[in-house]
C-alpha cells in the first residue's frame, strides 16, 4: 500500500533523511517523534504535498510524478489546516468537495455527521477547532478511501469522540484492503493500536517497521544500577538512576540474558521517547561540555 525508497527531503535548515518503509493494507502504522522531528513533512510527502528530493514514494504501486490521480481518489487526507469552504454548509461543503472523488457518497456524510453529532445546515466556518476535524474526517470516510492519512487527529477530540473514533479507525482497516497512517503526540493511541510504527528523530527514522519488532528490539530493564552497568555499554541507550534503583532503555538481542534481580520489558512508545529524550539531553550536556 505504501512503500518509501531511501526518501529525503530538505526544508530550510531541516532535512528528511533516507526514510525507508513498507506499509501492507490491512494496518495501521503511528507516526511519533518530538516536535519539529519531521512527522508532518512526511505525511505531506505521503499525500503528495511535496514532493521527494531523491528517493521514491510509492502509494497503491503508483507515483505521484505519474499517476497523482489515481492516487488522490482512493486518499483520505485529515490534516490541521481546514481545507473547507468556510461560508458553506456542511452538506453543501460535501456536495462541493465531493465532486473531486469518484467513490464519495452523500448518503454516507449525512449518516456520518449523524453519529458524530454535527447539524448538517452548519456552516463550516462556525465549528470548533474539535468539530472542524470531525466533519473533515466524516467527509473522508464518506469519499470511500482505501489509504487514511492523519496528522494529529485526536488532540482536539473530547474523551468521549477519541474513544469513538480510534473504534472507527479499527473498523476502517477490518476488511484488510485498507490502512491508515497516523501521526500523534498520543503515544497511548500508538501503543493500543498501531501495527506499525515510524519513530522520527531530527528527520532520522529511529525506528520504522512492526511494533512486534520494535518490542522484540528494545528492554526497559529496572533494578540495581550496577547491575545494569554490568550489561554492554553499547547497547544502554539512557539510563535513570532513582532513590531505589534504576530504570534503561536497552538494545535487546534475542540471546541476551539479563540478571535474574533485573527485570527485562518490552517498552512502549511512551517509555521509548522518555529515554530518547534523555539520551538526547545527556549527549547535549557532553557536548557542551567539550566546547566549554
Ligand atoms: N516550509 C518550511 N520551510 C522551512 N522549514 C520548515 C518548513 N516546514 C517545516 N519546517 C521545519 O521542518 C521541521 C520539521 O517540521 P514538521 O512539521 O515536519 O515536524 P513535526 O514532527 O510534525 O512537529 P510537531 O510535532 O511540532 O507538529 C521543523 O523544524 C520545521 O520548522
Amino acid at each position: 500500500m505504501i512503500q518509501l525508497d531511501k526518501v529525503s527531503k530538505k526544508l530550510g535548515i531541516f532535512e528528511l533523511k533516507d526514510i525507508s518503509f513498507s506499509l501492507p493494507a490491512g494496518y495501521i502504522c503511528g507516526i511519533a517523534g518530538r516536535n519539529g522531528a519531521g512527522k508532518t513533512t512526511l505525511l505531506h510527502l505521503l499525500s503528495g504535498l511535496y514532493q521527494p528530493d531523491s528517493g521514491a514514494v510509492m502509494i497503491f504501486d503508483s507515483r505521484y510524478d505519474t499517476q497523482e490521480k489515481q492516487i488522490h481518489d482512493s486518499l483520505g487526507v485529515v490534516l490541521n489546516e481546514d481545507l473547507m469552504m468556510k461560508h458553506l454548509n456542511l452538506e453543501k461543503n460535501g456536495d462541493y468537495f465531493g465532486t473531486y472523488y469518484s467513490g464519495y457518497q452523500k448518503e454516507q456524510l449525512i449518516s456520518y455527521l449523524k453519529q458524530f453529532g454535527l447539524e448538517k445546515n452548519r456552516k463550516f466556518g462556525k465549528l470548533s477547532k474539535g468539530e472542524k476535524l470531525k466533519y473533515q474526517f466524516a467527509f473522508v470516510l464518506s469519499c470511500n478511501p482505501k489509504l487514511l492519512i492523519l496528522d494529529e487527529p485526536t488532540a482536539n477530540f473530547d474523551v468521549e469522540f477519541r474513544k469513538d473514533f480510534l473504534k472507527l479507525l479499527q473498523e476502517f482497516i477490518a476488511d484488510g484492503q485498507k490502512s491508515v497512517v497516523l501521526a500523534t503526540h498520543l503515544m497511548e493511541d500508538i501503543d493500543r493500536l498501531a501495527d506499525y510504527l515510524i519513530y522520527l528523530e531530527d528527520g532520522r527514522s529511529i525506528f520504522a517497521g512492526q511494533m512486534e519488532d520494535f518490542r522484540e528490539q528494545y528492554r526497559i530493564v529496572s533494578g540495581e544500577a550496577y547491575k545494569i552497568k554490568l550489561l554492554d555499554r553499547e547497547d544502554i541507550i539512557a539510563m535513570e538512576q532513582k532513590k531505589y534503583g534504576a530504570k534503561a532503555l536497552v538494545r535487546h538481542h534475542g540471546y541476551q540474558h539479563y540478571d535474574a534481580e533485573l527485570t527485562a520489558t518490552a517498552p512502549t512508545v511512551e517509555e521509548f521517547m522518555y529515554f530518547l529524550s534523555k539520551a538526547k539531553t545527556a549527549e547535549r550536556r557532553n557536548y557542551e561540555k567539550v566546547i566549554h
